[in-house]
């Protein structure tokens, strides 16, 4: 008689609401070969009932659970399959055969009575592991009240099903392989408890020969995600075990704090069409009561939906993403890394990449393929060996030993266990020397992945030590194509030249770029440039360059209303000094912004001239100054104002109806070359302006600079005398730039050298100016060292005062000053400001402002904003006369105030743009006594008390 052997193959499954379900197949053995390894029921049924040794996670009791099991409900159907149910309304019930595996965590949900909520993992496409589809049990009205409980009870906590992964021992040569049928309460009481048998086989050999789950080990491989993780696995090795997700207190998260959380079931019917690495839709699915899935929790940002799931993914990090991939493949696994660079360029990503990688278990070299169990408890945030941690927790030096001591002990499941610890900066030194005192000793299975973006505040010891990966800007040209690959995976429509701007202003970080596409898209609009710049609160390079021509032509008015208005609705006063300083180094790196009209296309010509880039730079300090200033201040868009108006200083007066700068040219010619000391030295008033906190303009003296300017200066004279002279006893020893003057201060040691200079003020300056390509304001003092030697001529009541003189390189007209001998120094004005006197007349719309002393007269003429306009000391022969400058005489107002003669106001409104605001503080001072009428520096006053300025045409100068 033919004997006809059966063997049983069970498999067992986990359905969508939690009910457990075991398949028995009798498997009819052929030819002496059995289709399925035999496995009596009774050990399937021995793992189920282990469940009873499942601790209740928050009290650590084993009562509840057992209980549940002790429900548990057996009936055969028809598929000749075993059901297994809880008794209650918790039923078993998968609605699909395609179910390529299971894996799941259950839930107790307190308003269902069922196993209402599992989590799955997703099986690899090649699982050949076959379900049938149960009838569902409905569990009795007797227990319901007992269900009830249970639902009630574990509301909050997860049951994970979780299957068998070869013990991470077997790399580290450790311990145990797991032990057959083994249902335990935690991984590390598992081990504890496990088989000591040794499996050494490499990590690498896992990743080889997938075969075909096999009834022997049906209670836990049936809807293995990757089959090859069982073929090591010890066998028949069903785990139930609870899985809760709460911080083990030593700073550790057991899962990604960003990752998406898999809180729902994602028992998906064609898992095929849904892989894992797409975007994090995947993790999403919620099954409602029908069993049909739904996308309850949608990723919360593009950036969310689209980060980077494998090394491909990465945008823009090819460097970095070989380098890891390849120490991968190579197996030169450091234990030390430092991922830093500019935030949102994707170094958190990396290292989540990196890590999911180190324990993929793809043969493939593109890991992390996103499929493997090790990759989908991974992404899924439930990887017990990959841990991010919180740098700020571990700063207690308790935690960190604590942690370092978790460290120590052998993966989980996993070949290594990756500790990612973002904004590692934050670290204290205490925490980064214990962990760099113990990271040698660590077993070779621990990893820890830093990052940072602030390399500068980690311990130079930590930097030296670890494998650092700079993640780089992201460039232009692949945020651009990135956000727009998002925008048709998303149909959103889009203007290209939106993705350009917003490329262009998210500053090389992919995830600024990606957040602003996020919030325009929320609008439902197609996003469009003028879109962008509403939302963002951005000006258009259009409006940039208009006010940036304005406040480079001096043209205050203008300069002033486009200011306001664009800060009064459009934009941040702090956003638009960074928006143009932006724009400042996109012409002076001859970059056209995209869409700019053709006019302004002109500021971008690579034909600049050098001092054209030179007012451009000395604008971009003061922009930066500004910015500053404008983070401490309140009054944002006023220091903004000042600051704009300031720009002009820079060089020579803008001419408003030229496109182009229009910067003089110093005489000069090889003046800029033949520098040698850098940047600073091509021009000299560059770098005089770095002290603006201070309120003052400059005052930053670089003695070798001023030294050149200096000797430049003197050997223009053409006096043969006075260039001796000031050779050998004059000295520059300041020079600030303030309104677009460059204010010059000389010094001699002696009194009456100083007298001497003043005697030829004109020429000194005139040489300045020709050097410096400047309007030039003179002050001639005595040196400090030897004021001090004249102390007893000093008198605390009237201090000692400046005596300026300006020469103005550009204006159409210029007030004139001067004594009445012609070339002589025209006599300071020796009064205080209570003897001022103010004159009532009318100069055609002027108002002349008199003040009188002794035989000096003064008058400052004032436009009907009250600005002064110019200054004169006695007639305006003096220094005409002695400047031969007919062009000048043309423009010199008359004496007589009452008249309207030789005051145009146009030459006079000319002249205020670049001067008429210093003039608001003249003062007349008197000075101590004789002879220091003119030459002293006033050391307690501010240096911005200014004396009468004297001012010249650069014509008459010359
Ligand atoms: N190189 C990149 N490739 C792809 N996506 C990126 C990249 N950089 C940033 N992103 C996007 O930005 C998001 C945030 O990136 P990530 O957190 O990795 O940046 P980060 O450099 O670590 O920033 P931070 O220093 O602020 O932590 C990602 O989810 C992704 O959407
Ligand atoms: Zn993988």
């Amino acid at each position: 008689m033919d004997t006809v052997t059966f063997c049983l193959q069970v498999d067992i499954a986990i359905s969508f609401d939690g009910s457990v379900v075991i398949f028995i197949f009798f498997v009819k053995l052929m030819d002496g070969r059995r289709h399925s390894v035999d496995v009596p029921i009774s050990r399937a049924l021995i793992a189920l009932r282990r469940v009873r040794s499942l601790r209740d996670p928050s009290t650590n009791s084993m009562s509840k659970l057992s209980t549940l099991v002790d429900n548990l409900n057996w009936e055969t159907n028809s598929n000749n399959a075993i059901t297994l149910g809880f008794e209650n309304s918790c039923h078993i019930d998968t609605k699909d055969n395609n179910v390529p595996g299971w894996s799941g965590s259950a839930l107790f949900r307190e308003d269902e009575q069922h196993l209402s909520d599992h989590e799955l993992y997703y099986g690899s496409r090649n699982c050949n592991s076959r379900l049938v589809t149960p009838g569902i049990v409905e569990g009795s009205d007797e227990n319901k009240a007992q269900s009830d409980r249970y639902c009630k009870d574990y509301g909050d906590k997860n049951i994970e099903f979780a299957l068998p992964a070869p013990s991470s021992d077997c790399m580290e040569g450790g311990d145990s392989c797991n032990e057959p049928d083994e249902i335990s309460m935690h991984p590390e009481k598992r081990r504890r408890g496990g088989s000591k048998s040794k499996c050494k086989k490499s990590w690498h050999n896992k990743r080889e020969g997938l075969s075909r789950v096999t009834a022997g080990d049906v209670s836990s491989r049936a809807g293995s995600p990757c089959l090859s993780m069982f073929d090591e696995a010890p066998k028949g090795g069903a785990r139930m075990s609870f899985h809760r997700n709460e911080d083990d207190g030593c700073g550790i998260s057991s899962c990604w704090s960003r990752s998406l959380k898999f809180k729902e079931s994602n028992l998906l019917p064609n898992v095929e069409e849904r892989p894992l690495l797409l975007n994090g839709e995947s993790l999403d699915c919620k099954y409602n009561s029908e069993g049909v899935s739904t996308y309850m929790e949608s990723p919360k940002s593009l950036c969310h939906k689209f980060v980077p799931k494998s090394f491909d993914e990465l945008v823009g990090q090819s460097i970095v993403a070989t380098s890891l991939l390849n120490s991968i493949s190579n197996r030169q696994i450091a234990p030390l890394y430092l991922f830093h660079g500019p935030r949102g360029t994707g170094k958190t990503s990396a290292s989540k990449i990196f890590a999911a990688a180190l324990n993929c278990l793809s043969p493939e070299i593109a890991t992390p393929c996103g499929l493997c169990q090790e990759c989908v408890l991974f992404f899924s945030g439930r990887s017990r060996d990959v841990k991010e941690v919180d740098s700020v927790r571990i700063n207690r030096i308790e935690r960190c030993r604590s942690f370092i001591k978790k460290a120590r002990t052998p993966p989980v499941f996993s070949r290594f266990k990756v500790y990612v610890i973002d904004e590692c900066h934050l670290l204290h030194r205490e925490t980064w020397d214990t962990i760099m005192n113990n990271i040698e000793e660590l077993p070779r299975h621990v990893v820890f992945i830093m990052v940072t973006p602030n390399l500068d505040k980690l311990p130079r010891s930590v930097v030296s030590k670890s494998q650092r990966y700079h993640f780089q800007k992201v460039k232009e040209v692949d945020i651009v194509s990135t956000l727009g690959k998002i925008c048709v995976l998303e149909g959103i429509d889009f203007e290209q030249e939106a993705l350009n701007f917003i490329a262009n202003k998210s500053n090389g970080s992919l995830r600024d770029a990606e957040m602003t596409l996020d919030q325009l898209s929320l609008l439902g609009k197609k996003i469009t440039v003028s879109l962008v710049y509403e939302v963002n609160g951005v000006v258009s390079d259009d409006e940039l360059l208009d006010l940036l021509h304005l406040a480079l032509s001096s043209d205050a008015s203008n300069t002033v209303k486009r200011a306001r208005e664009l800060m009064s609705s459009r934009i941040d006063p702090l956003q638009l000094a960074s928006q143009l300083a932006n724009l400042i180094m996109d012409i002076l790196a001859g970059k056209c912004p995209d869409g700019v009209s053709e006019v302004t296309k002109k500021f971008f010509g690579m034909d600049n001239s050098e001092a054209e880039m030179q007012q451009l730079s000395h604008a971009l300090k003061i922009l930066s100054q500004t910015e500053k200033q404008l983070r401490m201040s309140k009054n944002q868009t006023t220091w903004l104002t000042a600051a704009l108006l300031q720009l002009s200083s820079g060089g020579s007066p803008h001419d408003a109806n030229d496109a182009k700068l229009s910067t003089r040219h110093s005489q000069d010619g090889d003046f800029q070359s033949t520098t040698s000391t850098g940047e600073s030295l091509k021009h000299p008033l560059a770098c005089t302006c770095q002290n603006a906190e201070s309120g003052k303009m400059g005052m930053q003296d670089d003695k070798g600079n001023l030294e050149l300017v200096w000797k430049r200066a003197v050997g223009m004279c053409t006096s043969s005398s006075l260039k001796k002279f000031l050779q050998k006893q004059g000295k520059l020893v300041s020079i600030r730039l303030t309104q677009g003057i460059a204010v010059a201060e000389l010094v001699f040691d002696r009194p009456d050298h100083v007298s001497k200079a003043e005697k030829s003020w004109k020429v000194i300056a005139s040489v300045l100016q020709q050097t410096l390509s400047y309007n030039v304001e003179l002050r001639i003092n005595l040196s400090h060292n030897a004021s001090n030697k004249h102390d007893k001529f000093k008198k605390p009541s009237f201090s000692l005062f400046n005596c300026s003189r300006r020469v103005h390189l550009k204006s159409q007209f210029s007030a004139e000053c001067g004594s009445e001998n012609s070339g002589a120094t025209p006599t300071t004005i020796i009064t205080s400001d209570k003897y001022v006197e103010t004159c009532s007349s009318e100069c055609g719309s002027h108002a002349a402002h008199m003040c009188c002393h002794g035989k000096e007269l003064f008058k400052t003429i004032r436009n009907n904003d009250g600005n002064a306009l110019s200054t004169s000391v006695g007639t305006p022969n003096g220094l005409l006369q002695d400047s031969n400058a007919r062009e000048a005489q043309s423009g010199a107002y008359p004496l007589n105030e009452g008249s309207n003669k030789g005051c145009p106001s146009v030459a006079f409104k000319s002249r205020s743009k670049t001067g008429a605001r210093e003039f608001l503080k003249l003062h007349c001072w008197k000075t101590a006594m004789f002879p220091f009428r003119k030459a002293w520096q006033l050391r307690h006053q501010p240096v911005s008390e200014r004396m009468v300025d004297y001012t010249l045409h650069y014509a008459a100068a010359n």
